[in-house]
């Protein structure tokens, strides 16, 4: 690409040109240790802490941007002073938001120091972390998480309060992290104590949607900024932050930049993981089976659009209306953000890692149905869907060479509904064994694979 690059020097005045705004700010500490630094945390956490940090006049928010196991990114960052753009797609219209909030950028194994010291610096009030469902396995940990604990020991010397906020896409993300952190830290009394007496860990839901950039986003950015901008991620003009109202006292206003805090965020983080990811994992699973690319595409089908608009209705059963939250306006503005046709979501990226995603976006939906006394049916079609991926599809999954060679293995439909009911923690216990939801999944099983 032959236009010039985009550095925090070459941003500043770039906000004139039509269809370009920022950046707004520019930080003079880091406030904010940032794990897992990839598409999700530029479009999302650093553009509020951003806006948040503008509005309140305060300058002492810079993130530190830690990758979660490449260096790649860390680079890039390195040489744009952190600066990167935000291509917002609605339809055919495009604008660039060129954000400001990161000032370093850093990797597990060649910052790992410099890591550990910036989460131990008083100066720093907030860890956050996007490390894919993925990264809470373990033990082993995954780096960022060994990283987090390390820093954590090393704080608990001066014992500065901490809000360690995970935004993942995991049920109760904030007590799943306290429990690996507080397991980690068990054997020193000090540390544990510090923890449990100053280290917050909210809950919190993070809504926008993020595909994995493309060189065609890379062009059409560079249009309207005229910089090439090695860092840019693409976004939908939506986007919501939910956050549990247990945070240290120090830290970036995020309300002003549109955030709720809030006493309890589990309905709001149902809501979006049952509705929301939930029908995208159907997409994503069933629209490869249909031969759809994207998820605009997908849902043009209509029989996958009937089957999307029946999960919502069935999932919804198990939900309750959060404050300020219409559930039947919320499921239309879910099929129209679907539906945008700028974005280019793939198939293939969502279903990545099914066997971490789908405990968590249909697992507890079929429990609690079952738990009424419903057979699941419409939920039952993403495990069917699933169970054909790992048969036929490119499978990306931490099980995925034993999960393929056992959907290969098996005889029929009955046979695949029962090799993805009985893995253990897809579906409740309770529910595994279950004769109803068997022959749920492996009817629709039988349907998905007579479609090719
Ligand atoms: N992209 C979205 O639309 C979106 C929306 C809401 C929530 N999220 C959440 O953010 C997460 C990250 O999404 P993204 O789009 O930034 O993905 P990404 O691939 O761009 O970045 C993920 C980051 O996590 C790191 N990582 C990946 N696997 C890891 C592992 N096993 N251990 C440690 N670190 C690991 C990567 O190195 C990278 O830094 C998602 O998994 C989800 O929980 C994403
Ligand atoms: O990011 P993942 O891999 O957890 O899941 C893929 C998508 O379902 C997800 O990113 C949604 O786009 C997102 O949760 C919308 O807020």
């Amino acid at each position: 690409m032959s236009a010039p690059r985009l550095t925090r020097e070459s941003a500043r005045g770039v906000s004139a040109r039509p269809g370009v705004r920022g950046p707004l700010v520019e930080p003079a500490a880091v406030g904010v240790v940032h794990l897992g630094i990839g598409a999700f945390h530029r479009a999302h956490q650093a553009v509020y802490t951003e806006r948040a940090a503008a509005l309140a006049g305060e300058r002492e928010w810079g993130i530190l941007g830690v990758t979660g196991r490449r260096p790649d990114v860390a680079r890039v960052l390195d040489a744009s002073g952190g600066v990167y753009g935000v291509l917002v797609r609605d339809g055919a219209d495009v604008s660039v938001d060129v954000v400001g909030a990161v000032v370093e950028a850093a990797s597990p194994d060649q910052d790992a120091e410099r890591v550990v010291a910036a989460i131990a610096a008083e100066t720093t009030a907030v860890v956050s972390l996007t490390i894919t469902e993925h990264g809470y396995a373990g033990p082993p940990f995954s780096p960022p998480i060994e990283l987090l604990v390390r820093g954590l020991r090393r704080r608990a010397a001066h014992g500065a309060p901490l809000s360690v906020l995970s935004c993942d896409n995991l049920v109760d993300n904030g007590a799943v992290l306290r429990r690996i952190v507080r397991a980690a830290v068990s054997g020193d009394d000090g540390v544990a104590r510090w923890v449990d007496d100053a280290v917050r860990f909210p809950r919190s839901m993070v809504d926008r949607i993020v595909p994995a950039t493309t060189a065609e986003d890379r062009r059409a950015a560079a249009v309207l900024t005229g910089f090439d901008d090695a860092g840019l991620v693409v976004a939908e003009p939506f986007s919501e932050w939910v956050i549990e109202d247990d945070l240290a006292e120090r830290r970036p206003r995020w309300e002003l930049a549109g955030a709720r805090v809030v006493p309890d965020v589990e309905p709001y983080e149902r809501l979006k993981l049952r509705t929301l990811n939930a029908t995208h994992s159907l997409l994503a699973y069933e629209g490869e089976a249909r031969g759809h690319t994207t998820i605009a595409e997908a849902l043009d089908d209509d029989e996958l659009a009937r089957r999307v608009e029946a999960l919502m209705a069935e999932s919804g059963l198990t939900l309750e209306q959060p404050p300020g939250i219409d559930v039947v306006a919320y499921r239309a503005e879910v099929l129209r953000r679907f539906r945008n046709r700028g974005m280019r979501h793939t198939v293939a990226q969502i279903g990545h890692d099914g066997s971490r995603k789908l405990p968590i976006r249909v697992g507890g939906t079929i429990g609690d149905l079952v738990a009424q006394g419903v057979t699941p049916d419409a939920t039952a079609r993403v495990l069917a869907a699933w169970a054909v991926h790992l048969r036929r599809g490119a499978v990306v999954d931490p099980l995925a060479d034993e999960l393929q060679a056992a959907a290969r293995a098996a005889r029929d439909a009955v046979e695949l509904a029962e090799l993805v009911l009985r893995l253990p923690g897809i579906v409740p216990d309770a529910v595994a064994g279950r004769r109803d939801v068997r022959d749920a999944v492996a009817a629709h099983t039988a349907e998905i694979l007579a479609l090719a």
